[in-house]
Parts: structure tokens; sequence; C-alpha cells
């Protein structure tokens, strides 16, 4: 066990915790509630249960070893230490693993609790196998009551009481599995205090009835025993009145007496002085009553009726007998003496034998057993040992056993009755078939008990799969994916109200968030676009001149390289033409620099026309000169196409002068046309279109210049660009 954790401040408050609700227990168990029959309720129990709900096991134990001292007070037994004790433990070790109480307690019980009980019931005790199987019930159903009243306290008890001194986890459960346990606590409790109720309403309403039945009958008996002795006192002093008259032979008169009164057991008749002058049964004399006794001195002084105490007599002198005398008159009318009579008291219990289901003992003064019922375990003329249970209290009877102090169960309910002549009588009636009316009706309540709860166990889980069910459906729509698309699934129409505001709360939201994700969504995508076009305006003012539209010279110088490698790839020959236009400068100088601009754009687009091929590109090299690279072209069709190109620009009107007429003008063009493996630097391939244009220039203007079987151009391509130059001349336009 674990006492280090009551180290620390935090565990000094977990033992004052235990330790105030163990005393709590203690005080409530030292009164256990009598209910009916042998059943008591401990709802002290419940403490500990309760402290199982927080606290760990050192402090459950602490807990529940102060509550069952106060048991074992009111109860003596330390069996109770094993049995609630191993339920503290095992509900504390439940709860650990997520159980809920009543159910932990309901499985201790029916698991260990219970056969435990029995079978220490079975080995220590003296007790009836239906007595012992009452009691295991008893045991049971007094743990599932305090097992619920300790759930109710958890319940209602704020967590807050034992915050920070929590050992045991907090459960997070689904709501089905709260409603369940819900109900079912509410049941249980509702049912068991029902059946407490009713059962020991019940209980209290029978032996009220018995007690009254009880109380009538020992009136009655009582009365009996009273007319019994009255009756014989009235013959003897009846026979006093006539015994003068028949004094011839009075021996046969008393006779005669004895034969109509036979509990007699012998009749006599004294002189006034008590000495004995005839006697039913001479040959033993009839005990004197006179002399040393006062009592019946004083009777026989005043001429009154007498009885003696009861003593040892009749046959074999071991019966209970009394003497019985009444004065007797002379014939003059004066005293005689008494006429006595010994009276046999042992079968006045057959005054009660007509009715079975109770018995009777009757006790004299001293409390000695003149007569008692056939089959009790009591000596006549010896005091009797009663151990009352219970004293009588207002309606009911006392409880009653003749054989041992201690055993659990009374024998008998019992009511005494006084007599006149200080007699006690005891009424019993058997104990065992009334507790077993109580039992049955214990066992059938239980049994309904179980089946309520079974019942409601069954009906919460449907109900609460009622109440659930479209919460789940939401939680599962609302997780869904394409939820913003798609309204809410509908609800059962019999769902509940909140349920179904909360589904028009969340559909309402879910529309908000709908209309809204798509005007982002809008906004994104136009945002988009904006930035698509701008990053297109950016692409080309990054790749284009601004002027004429053509690739301006870092795209040029981007793209050489991938150009290249397109013929690398097809094996072809690729050409670079540097075009520029002759005598722009005059043009410029003759008409201005708007002219020359429109020029150049009329140029450029002129180019970008007659070279019109995907992967051609035509890029401004700078001012009035152009680039032109012609992948997969050969030199052949270049020179084919290039004067295609310069006549067609010869040809063309690039812009209007001022006076209205078409500005003509021409281009020169060199050219590089190899296989594209000659070179992999761009400079190289510009240079030696520069040095050709320089050529064509040079020659004349408005022609085409070709540069050829260059082999090394890294080492000296100037070189060998001059000697190859193939001029190609054309019309020269004017400027
Ligand atoms: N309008 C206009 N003129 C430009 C532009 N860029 C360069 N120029 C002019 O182009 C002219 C080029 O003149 P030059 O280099 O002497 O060449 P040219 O007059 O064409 O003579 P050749 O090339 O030898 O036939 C210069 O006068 C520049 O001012 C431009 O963007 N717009």
């Amino acid at each position: 066990m674990t006492w280090k954790r009551f180290g620390g401040p935090r565990g000094r408050r977990r033992l004052m915790m235990a330790t105030g609700l163990g005393l709590v227990g203690l005080l409530v168990n030292l009164f256990p509630i009598p209910l009916f029959s042998n059943i008591q309720l401990v709802l002290g129990n419940a403490l500990f249960i309760f402290c199982a709900s927080r606290l760990g096991y050192a402090a459950v134990a602490w807990c529940a070893l102060l509550t069952l001292t106060g048991l074992y007070i009111s109860w003596g037994h330390p069996i109770i230490y094993l049995t609630f004790g191993l339920e503290a433990l095992f509900v504390t070790a439940m709860r650990r693993r997520g159980w809920y109480l009543l159910y932990a307690d309901l499985l201790y019980w029916v698991l260990i609790g219970m056969p435990l009980t029995a079978l220490l019931f079975a080995t220590l005790f003296d007790l009836q196998r239906e007595y012992i199987a009452f009691t295991v019930l008893k045991q049971g159903f007094n743990g599932m009551l305090y097992s619920a009243a300790a759930s109710v306290a958890v319940l209602m008890v704020p967590k807050v009481w034992s915050k920070g001194l929590r050992q045991q986890p907090v459960l997070v459960r689904e709501f089905r599995h709260k409603l369940s346990h819900a109900l079912v606590l509410l049941t249980t409790l509702m049912l068991m205090v029902s059946l407490l109720v009713y059962t020991s309403h019940l209980m209290r309403a029978q032996q009220t009835l018995l007690f009254s039945q009880m109380k009538d009958n020992s009136a009655q008996l009582a009365g009996q025993f009273d007319d019994f002795l009255q009756r014989h006192m009235d013959a003897l002093t009846i026979a006093g009145h006539w015994l003068p008259d028949v004094r011839v032979d009075q021996r046969t008169s008393l006779l005669q007496l004895q034969r109509q009164y036979p509990d007699f057991l012998r009749l006599g008749v004294t002189d006034d002085r008590g000495v004995i002058l005839v006697d039913t049964d001479p040959g033993a004399p009839l005990r004197s009553q006179s002399a040393e006794n006062a009592a019946y001195q004083s009777a026989v002084r005043h001429a009154r009726p007498y009885q003696s105490a009861v003593y040892a007599g009749g046959v074999g002198g071991l019966e209970p007998v009394l003497v019985m005398a009444a004065p007797w008159y002379q014939s003059d009318g004066n005293l005689g003496g008494m006429v006595e009579a010994t009276l046999a008291l042992s079968q006045l219990h057959q005054f009660n034998d007509l009715d079975k289901t109770q018995k009777m003992v009757l006790m004299d003064q001293r409390g000695r057993v003149i007569s008692a019922s056939n089959g009790l375990p009591l000596t006549l003329l010896q005091p009797a040992k009663l151990y009352i249970r219970k004293p009588e209290t207002g309606e009911h009877a006392a409880e009653l056993s003749l054989t041992q102090p201690e055993i659990p169960l009374p024998e008998y309910f019992s009511k005494s009755y006084t007599m006149n002549n200080d007699w006690q009588l005891q009424l019993l009636v058997p104990y065992r078939p009334a507790a077993e009316r109580a039992e049955q009706q214990f066992v059938l309540g239980l049994g309904m008990l179980l089946l309520a709860l079974v019942l409601t166990s069954a009906l919460t889980r449907y109900l609460s799969s009622y109440l659930t069910k479209p919460l789940e459906n939401l939680a599962r729509a609302i997780a869904q994916p394409e939820l913003g698309e798609r309204p809410l699934p509908g609800l059962p129409s019999g769902s509940a109200r909140e349920i179904l505001v909360l589904r028009e709360e969340l559909e309402t939201q879910r529309q908000a968030i709908h209309a809204h994700h798509e005007e982002l969504e809008c906004k994104v995508a136009r945002r988009t676009e904006e930035l698509a076009q701008a990053n297109a305006r950016l692409e080309q003012l990054a790749m284009r001149d601004g002027l004429t539209g053509a690739f301006n010279r870092r795209y040029f110088e981007q793209q050489f390289e991938t150009l290249r490698q397109l013929c690398l790839r097809a094996g072809q020959p690729m050409t670079l033409a540097i075009l520029d236009i002759d005598h722009f400068k005059s043009i410029n100088d003759l008409h201005g620099h708007l002219v020359g601009d429109q020029c150049l754009r009329a140029f450029a687009n002129t180019v970008a026309e007659q070279f019109g091929r995907r992967n051609d590109l035509l890029a401004r090299y700078g001012g009035e000169e152009f680039v032109l690279l012609l992948p997969l072209l050969d030199r052949e069709n270049a020179q084919q196409q290039l004067n295609a190109l310069r006549q067609r620009i010869a040809c063309t009107p690039m812009a209007q002068t001022d006076t209205e007429r078409a500005l003509m003008l021409t281009a020169s063009i060199g050219v590089i046309s190899v296989d594209s493996q000659w070179s992999d630097c761009a400079q190289t391939w510009l240079d030696a279109a520069d040095k050709a244009l320089y050529r064509a220039k040079s020659n004349g203007r408005n022609q085409v210049c070709f540069h050829a079987n260059l082999q090394e151009p890294n080492k000296n391509p100037a070189v060998s660009l001059e000697n190859t130059a193939t001029p190609t001349t054309g019309t020269k336009g004017s400027g």
C-alpha cells in the first residue's frame, strides 16, 4: 500500500479527507437503521464508496477501516472488516478502470461479496441455510443501496471539493453511458427506497396486527386461568357450605367433588386450628397449611378463602401445585374450619392448545415455570430463562429466544401478561414464519428490482440512442469534407427541440461559412487572375522590347542554349542572323524619332511575319539592330528565306512621311548558319554574324552575307569568318 502518498501537503489533505469521511461513516454506522425482521441499513459504508471515487487505495482503505469500526461496534462481527474491506478495495480498483461505482459494487457483491459472506456464515455460525441465503441477499441489497447513495453524492458534490486531491482519473464518457447510468441510478434508488418503505410498512402492519392479536389472546388466556382458579375456589367455597349437612360421610362427598373437579389432586377438611379432620387420601396426609403459615392462619381467623404459593407436589412431588382453602361452617353457623384442596397446575397450557400457532409459558411471582406448552425447552418449577431481545414498545411485540442469548434470529414474538395474582403469562408466536414472509417479500422485491434494472438499462440504451442519434448524425455531417456544399441532413421529426434548434443554428452557420468561403474563392480567383496577368505583363516586360514587341537581348541570351540544344538533339544546323536597317540615322534625322520608332516597329513586324515558326526567335539587339535565331534551318534555306525577307523589307512601306509618302528602307543581314555543335557561346555566334553583317554593310548594304565552314570558332573565329564570308547582294533600299 502506498502510504508514501500521504507525504507532502497534498497527501496530508488526502489523509484529512479520508479521515473526515471515515469518521462520518463511523458515526453513521454506529446506528444502523433497523427496518424489519433482521434487516438493517448500513448507510455509513457509502462514505468509503464515495472515497473510492476520488482517492487511491491507501486513502480508501483508511476510510473503510474507520467506517467499518463503527459497524463492528454495532454488529460485533470482525468478519465485516474482511467482506466490506475487500469491497472498498475492489470498487477502488474498478473505478480506476473506468467503472461506475454502482456497477463496480454490484459486480463485487455478485462475484465476491455474496459467495464470501455465505462461506463465512456457513463456517463460522450455526445457521439455517435459508437464513444464510437471506442474509447474503440482504448484504448485496445493502451494498447496492449505499453504493447508489454514494453515486448520487458523487454527482451532487461539487468537483471543486476534491480539486487537487484526486488520485482517480477523470473519466470522459459517452452521453448514452451517462444517461444510462443516471437512469439506472435513479431507478435503483427509487425502487430500493420504495421496496424498503413498502416492505417495512407491510411488516410493521403485520406485526401490529400480530401484536394486537397476541394482546387479546394473552388477556383471554389469563382470564381463563383466573377463571380456572376462581372456579375451583368457588367449588371449595360452596363445599364449605354444604359440608355440615353431609358430616356423616364427608370423605365420600369430597371424593365426589374431586370427580367433578379432576384437577383437585386431593381434598380435606380441617378444624379451625388447622387439624385435619377428613382427607381423601389418608395414606399421605394433606400438607398442613396451618401453624407456621400466617396467611393461612389469617384466612382461618377471618373466615376468608386462601390460596398458597405454587410448590412442587402432585405425582412424585414434581408437579407444580398449590393449595387452596375456603371456610366451612357448622350447622349452627359457626366457623368449623377450612375445606382444603391441592390443585394441579401443570395442565393449564391445555387452555392454549387449541391455538396451534402460539405457545405459552405461565410463571409464578418468582418467575418459576408453572405450565408451558409442549416442546418448549423449559423445566417446571425452575426459573424460566427468557432472552428478550427487544422490549415491548408501542405496538410491537418483543423478540424472544429461549435457547441462546446471542442467537442472530429471535425464536418468538412474545407478549407478557401479568395476572391478578401476579403470575406472568408469556404468549409466544414463532418468529420464523413471520420472518419468512418478510424474506419472501424482500426477495421478491429484490428480484423485481433486478428485473427493473435490466429493463431500465436496456430501455435507456434505446432511449439514449434515440436522443443521441440525431446529434451523432449532425456531428458526422459536420465532419464531412464537403460540408459546405450540401445542407445538413434533416433530423427525424421526433427529435428534441434543443437538437432541432442546434441543427438550425449549425445550418445557418454552415450557409454563412459557405457563402463566405465562395466569396473568398472568388476573391482568390480574381486575385490569381490579376496576378497571372501582372506576371504575364512582367514577363513580357522582362523579355520583350517595349518599342517593337520583339524579344529583348536578355531573353535571346537565355533562349540561345535551349534552342541550340534543340538543334543538337535533332542533329540539325542552326542559323543566327543580325539584321541592321540601312542608314537609319538619316531617317531619324530627316523625319524625326517618332517616324524612326514607327519604322522600327514596322520592321520588327515584317521580320516576325516572315519568320513565324514556333522556335524562331526575333530579338532587338540594340538600336536598329535585330537578331534572328532560326533553329533547325540550314544554310541553303536560310539564304533563301533571308533573301526573301530582305526583299520583302525593301518593298514594304514602313511609315509615312510628313508629305504622306511611304517610307521605304532596306536592311543588311549578316548570317551564320552552321552545325549547332560549332559553339555553345552566344557571343561567338553573334560575333560571327556581326562580321558577316559588317561585310554586308561594306559591300553596299541591302544584302545577306554568310559565314560558313567554321571549324574551331573558339580558337580564332575571326580569321575563318573573314575567309569564308559569302555575300548575297540585293537592291539597295532608299533611306
Ligand atoms: N528613332 C529611333 N532611332 C534610333 C533608336 N535607336 C537608335 N536610333 C538611331 O539609329 C541611328 C543609327 O545610326 P548609325 O549607327 O550611324 O547607322 P546608320 O545610320 O543606319 O548607318 P549604317 O548602319 O551604316 O547604314 C542613330 O541615329 C540612332 O539615334 C530608336 O529607338 N529610335
